[in-house]
């Protein structure tokens, strides 16, 4: 039986209203249950994708699909709703300083429940659990390691038992070992928690060892979407370029700018290209 993607976006167009386009006609689905990534070059609209989804941005045109819902067609309630179903980790998803791990995690269940103190830490500690730091529930951020408080940041963001989770950069700042620790960590979250995942991730080879399903952005469009093997194995000369992380092939390396000559005043000479 073919189960209906969690989100789907369809032909969309984004632009931020400096008149360039970032997303240029962009479809893609994200499968329920599995873990999606998001690759593609820095300043790709990587970011600006997962922002879409959230209801943060809106298409210029096309639609963006959370549940079957047009996210964008969506009224206040409608969005705070459809958030409350969504779990989102940045880049530096910084924890409060002054407030412990536990309350950290309590933080989103104090706010957004009437749930009982007793319930709370129930639910706080399980997340803790989950993440591998039960027993660090009475430190402060400042004693963790990076590792530990990307960790303590993620079970703040399951803590309201979302149904997608997506994750802007997970691994950024981490050394090989905590990486594949926290890789593993958000395969098994997915699996065990029945989460839909979405990540935006630089670190290849991590990412492909725990994905199901990779999607390419290459200058505004989605180059390519498929499992990680047929990404590997891909002949598409831009699509190796990615994973074979080479600094030559055909994705830009410039961000679009007016012509050299009229930055720097030079008035190209007859036969001399400018
Ligand atoms: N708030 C904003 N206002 C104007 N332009 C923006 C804004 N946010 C991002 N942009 C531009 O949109 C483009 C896409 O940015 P985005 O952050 O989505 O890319 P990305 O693929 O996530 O990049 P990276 O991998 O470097 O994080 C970039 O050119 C960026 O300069």
């Amino acid at each position: 039986m073919n189960v209906p993607p969690l989100v789907e976006l369809r032909g969309v167009t984004f632009g931020y209203g400096d008149g360039r386009v970032v997303l240029d006609d962009v479809s893609l689905h994200v499968p329920r249950g599995k873990v999606s990534v998001l690759i593609g070059t820095s300043g790709g609209g990587k970011t600006t994708l997962l922002r879409l989804i959230g209801g943060q941005l809106r298409a210029r045109s096309g639609q963006v699909l959370f549940d079957g819902r047009d996210v964008g067609a969506l009224d206040r309630d409608g969005l705070y709703a459809m958030r409350r179903r969504m779990g989102m980790l940045f880049q530096f998803g910084a924890l409060f300083t002054d407030m412990s791990v536990f309350d950290n995690v309590a933080f989103p269940l104090r706010e957004h429940t009437r749930l009982s103190e007793p319930l709370i830490r129930d639910i706080v500690l399980m997340k803790l659990h989950a993440v591998g730091l039960r027993g660090a529930r009475d430190l402060m951020p400042g004693e963790l390691s990076g590792g530990m408080a990307r960790r303590v940041a993620l079970a703040r963001a399951i803590a309201l038992d979302p149904e997608l989770i997506m994750y802007d950069e997970p691994f950024s700042g981490l050394d090989p070992i905590s990486l594949g620790t926290a890789a593993r960590l958000i395969r098994q979250l997915n699996d065990t928690l029945g989460l839909t995942s979405l990540m935006v991730s630089h670190e290849l080879e991590s990412t492909f060892a725990v994905a199901d399903h990779i999607v390419v952005l290459a200058n505004g469009r989605v180059a390519m979407q498929g499992t990680p093997d047929e990404v590997r194995h891909s002949s598409d000369p831009l699509i190796r370029q990615y994973v074979t992380a080479s600094p030559d092939g055909p994705v830009r390396f410039h961000h679009p700018a007016p012509p050299v000559a009229q930055d720097f005043g030079v008035v190209p000479q007859q036969g001399v290209r400018p």
